[in-house]
């Protein structure tokens, strides 16, 4: 008989998927030897959203995309195969924040992993805890444009975003589809104060991804910002699990 899938509070964690080592593909550690711990459940819905079936009923068996893994079980995992980058990304990771702040505590009190990176990728519309920020290494905020179909009022939460920013452990990346996408982004980098900035291209295959990356490549040099490839897009286009 299976056993049930509820998941006990504050020792459980609600995951999609588990994966690595591979690279990170986005923002300030690309290339870099990684693990992945993708995270259950989003409460946003973007209409480019390159991973839904961590959260959308209406074209994934949510049942089939959830596993309950204890912190036990992700430290064993991390213990079999030590990487000094730990990403943690989503769906949402901070729809979950009691079980990830334990976990990172965790993982910070085992020598193992004593100088492990943990970078959290999040929407940044809903505050981190001051113990995930304390055990965090940096934040991934990426606040969603108008062509994420989402109202303003549920992509930008002004005050998340000056939390954030006033953790210094936040870097903003951009998801662009065009170059006119770019002054959106600086009316946000001003009007909140968000830097460091990395603009990447919206895409879920090489071809787009690249022509987009060539696209933005010159304007973005010009306003002084980052660019980020999806470097796993560009290798593996749309696998699963890399
Ligand atoms: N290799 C790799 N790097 C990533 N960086 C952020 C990812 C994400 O899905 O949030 C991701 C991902 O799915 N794969
Ligand atoms: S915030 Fe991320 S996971 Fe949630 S719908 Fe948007 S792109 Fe998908
Ligand atoms: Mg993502």
């Amino acid at each position: 008989m299976k056993p049930p899938t509820v998941p006990a509070p504050d020792r459980d964690l609600v995951v999609n998927e588990t994966f690595g080592p591979t690279f990170q593909g986005e923002g300030p550690s690309t290339g870099r030897y990684a693990h992945f711990i993708r995270l259950f459940g989003c409460h946003l819905s973007c209409t480019w959203c390159d991973t839904p079936h961590t959260h959308d009923p209406t074209r994934y068996d949510l049942t089939a995309e959830q596993r309950i893994l204890s912190i036990d079980d992700i430290l064993s995992w991390l213990a079999a195969a030590p990487v000094d980058l730990l990403v943690i990304t989503g769906g949402e990771p901070m729809l979950q924040p009691r079980v990830l702040e334990r976990l990172l505590l965790a993982i910070r009190d085992r020598s193992l992993a004593t100088d492990i990176e943990i970078e959290i990728e999040t929407s940044g519309t809903i505050p981190p805890t001051d113990l995930l920020t304390a055990a965090a290494t940096r934040f991934n905020v990426s606040p969603k444009l108008a062509h994420s179909g989402l109202r303003r009022h549920q992509r930008i939460r002004p005050a998340v975003l000056r939390h954030l920013a006033g953790t210094g452990k936040a870097v903003w990346k951009f998801v662009v589809q065009e170059i006119d996408d770019l002054d959106e982004v600086q009316e946000l980098t001003e009007a909140y104060d968000l830097h460091p900035v990395w603009i990447m291209p919206e895409g879920t295959d090489s071809s787009t991804v690249l022509t987009r990356m060539r696209l933005l490549a010159e304007p973005v040099l010009s306003r002084r910002w980052h660019l980020s490839p999806r470097l796993h897009t560009l290798l593996w286009e749309n696998d699963r699990g890399r």
